[in-house]
């Protein structure tokens, strides 16, 4: 199978390089295509990887029915619908270091410019002016830099404006005091901010809090003669509330590389001589081009071959340590999730996955996933991936929590799956043995020991004397073979189960002659 993926921006060649160069994979490359081009495209696509220049909404998400990953060569994501893309089951990755030095470098650049009128310095002498006199500068020696945001490209600016002997005050809620003192840096609110620095710089995302955070009341609490920075993205700053700050004078420059709309070439900031301005070139660096398409296209690969990725921005990521426990557990959790669904004949209302032993040890909300999906896939087919399964189990009103418990009763690892129905419990538990691989050891009281195969058969019976033979005649009659067989009672004379694995389905046939035996209360046929 060749997987089609479309690249809708411009991105780095080299960077595609392991697309390009594998034989598995075909890549389109149409840039600047319409709306209604992309929409008319996308559902042969199985990836799409975009810059900022696409906007991938819910209908074009809605519309790409193969559609399985979104890659991101670069950082944000505001132009990407996350809701949607989890909603369908197709993860976004991005690629979050590529650009930090990159970006980090720009801003520096934009302040140093912005400190000495360069870039109107140069505009003028272009013009055939000598002017040494308008373009008097300050120096960033001894001044105060306020950082908003001190993620990847807040600490690499942080950095370089110490080697400028700037102070630092900073903003994060997840700045701490002890990480603070470490960089050299004060950890401030936004009020200190406002109120001591000299120059300050925004390097957040662009989330609902984050959204024209610098206004109009931020601008009034400033000093007289702030400069400005915004290399993040347009809209943190309220662009109507800077313009006014500018004219008012309480601002002495601004320096841009984002809007709010972009591209932006008719912006009411373009024509004020104090702003300074790129477009959006924070990321335009070979060297960070290179890195964000080679990382995003790494990902996309592994993503489409169905091995551990590292950068979801709508899925948890968990540590390369956790995921090679975790690996082993998925296969067995997907099992139970779709063997524990295949035992209730009601409407499941509630799951409950208890994990015990060492499982205990680790963040289990990735091996709940892989639970939840086969549980919910088992009916609902492959519109269920692990992106989506929550958001799929609250759509069907189902409630699943996770328990943790200490005992593991004889084995090192366990995972029970419990679901409820309106006619009672079904609890299933499995196992990874060492040397034998996954194992279902407990269905509801009875315990057994038996591979999750692919046809299975569930017997409930009395506990008389001749069982096993009668169930072997009658399968031996309809040509199936057993592969394994496992019983179970609780007490000898009560009810009992037999788990068999066949070779081949069931059909009603061979139904209508087990039920015939007397003493067997129930028969299902489990696929997995
Ligand atoms: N201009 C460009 O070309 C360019 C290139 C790369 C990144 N970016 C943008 O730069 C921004 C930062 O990127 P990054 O790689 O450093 O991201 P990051 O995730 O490493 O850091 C973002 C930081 O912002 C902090 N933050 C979130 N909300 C906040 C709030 N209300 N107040 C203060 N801090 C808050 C987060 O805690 C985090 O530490 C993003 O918006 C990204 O899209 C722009
Ligand atoms: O978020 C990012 O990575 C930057 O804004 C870069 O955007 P770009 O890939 O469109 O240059």
């Amino acid at each position: 199978m060749t997987f089609q993926i479309l690249v809708s921006d411009p991105v780095n060649q080299e960077g595609l390089e392991p697309l390009l160069s594998n034989q598995e994979v075909n890549v389109d490359q149409k840039t600047n295509l319409s709306e209604e081009e992309l929409h008319e495209l996308i559902p042969q696509y199985d990836a799409l990887i975009v810059r900022s220049q696409t906007t991938v909404t819910a209908s074009l998400i809605e519309a790409a029915s193969q559609l399985k990953v979104i890659g991101r060569a670069g950082v944000g994501v505001d132009n990407i619908d996350l809701d949607a893309a989890t909603e369908n089951g197709v993860i976004v990755v991005n690629a979050p270091d590529g650009n930090t030095m990159s970006t980090a470098e720009h801003t520096f650049a934009m302040m140093m410019s912005l400190a000495r009128h360069i870039p109107q310095a140069y505009q003028s002498l272009m013009n055939g002016k000598w002017d040494r006199k308008s373009f008097k500068g300050v120096e960033l020696n001894k001044k105060t830099l306020g950082i908003v945001g001190m993620g990847r490209i807040g600490t690499e600016v942080a950095q370089r404006a110490k080697a400028c002997n700037m102070s630092i005050v900073a903003y994060d809620p997840f700045l701490t005091e002890e990480r603070a003192q470490k960089l050299g840096i004060s950890k401030g609110t936004l009020d200190d901010i406002y109120e001591q620095a000299d120059f300050i710089t925004v390097h957040t995302p662009l989330t609902k809090d984050t959204k024209h955070m610098i206004d109009e009341q931020a601008f009034a609490k400033m000093k007289n003669g702030v400069r400005i920075l915004n290399c993040a993205r347009g809209g943190i700053i309220e662009e109507n509330a800077l313009l006014e700050a500018i004219e008012d004078g309480k601002v002495a420059g601004a320096a841009l590389d984002v809007f709010e709309e972009e591209p932006a070439t008719h912006h009411p900031l373009l024509s004020k001589p104090e702003v300074i301005a790129t477009p959006h070139l924070g990321a335009s660096t070979e060297e960070a081009q290179t890195l964000v398409a080679y990382d995003v296209s790494e990902e996309i690969l592994r993503i489409l071959k169905g091995e551990p990725f590292k950068n979801a921005v709508n899925m948890p990521s968990i540590s390369s340590e956790v995921r090679e426990v975790l690996e082993p557990y998925y296969y067995l959790g997907e099992k139970l999730g779709e063997m524990a669904i295949q035992l209730v004949l009601e409407a499941p209302t509630k799951v409950t996955i208890t994990y015990a032993g060492e499982l205990t040890d680790y963040d289990t909300s990735s091996l709940t996933r892989n639970v939840m999906k086969g549980l919910l896939s088992y009916h609902l087919g492959d519109k269920v991936n692990v992106v989506n399964t929550f958001h799929m189990a609250k759509s069907y009103n189902l409630s699943y929590s996770v328990e943790y418990s200490g005992s593991a009763q004889d084995f090192t690892n366990l995972i029970t799956v419990s679901i409820e129905t309106k006619r009672g419990t079904r609890t299933i538990s499995g196992t990874m043995l060492t040397g034998y691989g996954p194992r279902i050891i407990k269905i509801d009281d009875y315990s057994i020991d038996i591979a999750p195969d692919t046809h299975l058969l569930y017997i409930q019976h009395r506990d008389t004397p001749g069982m096993i033979g009668l169930v072997g005649t009658t399968l031996g009659k309809h040509d199936i073979n057993i592969a394994t067989m496992q019983v179970g009672r609780k007490e000898e004379g009560g009810d009992a189960i037999m788990m068999l694995a066949i070779d081949r389905p069931t059909d009603q046939n061979v139904f209508h002659d087990l039920g015939l035996i007397e003493n067997i209360t129930s028969v299902k046929d489990i696929h997995l």
